[in-house]
């Protein structure tokens, strides 16, 4: 895929679905403890958001990726020059980002629609913290939605026993998990419906929009669950780190055995 330029035409004249992903990427990482945002933190020797983009480049069904980056940000600009960077110099870049993850994927939703999308294609919006996405994945989340008139998300089934705490750490109460998922991404749907969506869940007091599909379902909307994987994990903590990196460098070694 070439280097796209702002005000490409996306429209295909036979009519068919386009899917775009959407990668928040303008994070501070502030729980990491990393000296610098974590997307850029280098992992089994190359920086962590390269690996999430190298997982999306292997999904044919996307139409285009933009990544959505901290107003401030050289950063990717520099990654993307580098020789071993085919998958981040192929995404369109915006400048876009906000204050919070929301904000940050709002600004980028109006980012594609000038570039030319429109608000009926499908958005998959990706985590750049989600490096060890699988690819199949992704394709069953498009499969699973492309003909759903909502939408939906990759998530797991909670297995655990779940507690929620009081202010000294100490058990208030168990909650039950029946049919209590963690939520993952990509989450997928229309643009201009989650356009909107965000847009009024900005004008209220009481909610917080922590992924896409709580927009929606504050819009009434009940997005669909897709099973995703254990092993889609937002890199958020310190250790998270370690954890990615040997299970990206597991997966080098399986896949080299399977050559
Ligand atoms: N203002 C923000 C905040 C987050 N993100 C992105 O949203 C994804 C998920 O957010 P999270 O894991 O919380 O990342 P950070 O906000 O960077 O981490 P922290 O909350 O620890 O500061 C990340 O890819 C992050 O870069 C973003 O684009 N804009
Ligand atoms: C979108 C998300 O990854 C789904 O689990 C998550 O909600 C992001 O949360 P954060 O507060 O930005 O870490």
């Amino acid at each position: 895929m070439t280097s796209p330029q702002r005000g490409d035409s996306f429209t295909h004249p036979d009519g068919r679905q386009r899917f775009f992903a959407l990668v928040p990427c303008a994070g501070s990482g502030s729980r990491s403890g990393a000296a610098g945002p974590k997307q850029y933190e280098s992992l089994a020797g190359r920086a962590l958001v390269l690996w999430t983009l190298e997982a999306l480049a292997r999904v044919s069904e996307l139409d285009g990726t933009l990544v959505v980056l901290s107003p401030g940000d050289d950063q990717f600009a520099a990654l993307a020059a580098e020789g071993d960077a085919e998958a981040a110099s192929a995404c369109w870049r915006a400048n876009v980002g906000g204050g919070t993850r929301a904000e940050s994927v709002y600004a980028g939703l109006h980012d594609l629609l000038a570039r030319g999308a429109l608000p009926s294609d499908w958005v998959l919006v990706h985590d750049a913290a989600r490096c060890l996405v699988h690819p199949d994945s992704i394709r069953r989340l498009i499969a699973a939605c492309r003909d759903d008139a909502v939408g939906g998300l990759l998530a797991m089934p909670v297995p655990d026993t779940l507690k929620r705490s009081d202010a000294q750490a100490r058990v208030a109460e168990t909650v039950p998990r029946e049919r209590i998922w963690a939520a993952q991404t990509p989450q997928m749907f229309r643009i201009g419906v989650l356009r909107d969506a965000i847009a009024a869940g900005f004008a209220r007091r009481d909610l917080l929009i922590t992924d896409e599909a709580s927009a929606i379902e504050a819009a009434g909307l009940a997005p669909r669950l897709v099973r995703g994987d254990f092993d889609n994990l937002k890199v958020t903590w310190p250790e998270d780190f370690a954890l990615a990196e040997r299970l990206l460098l597991g997966r080098a070694q399986t896949s080299k055995a399977h050559a």
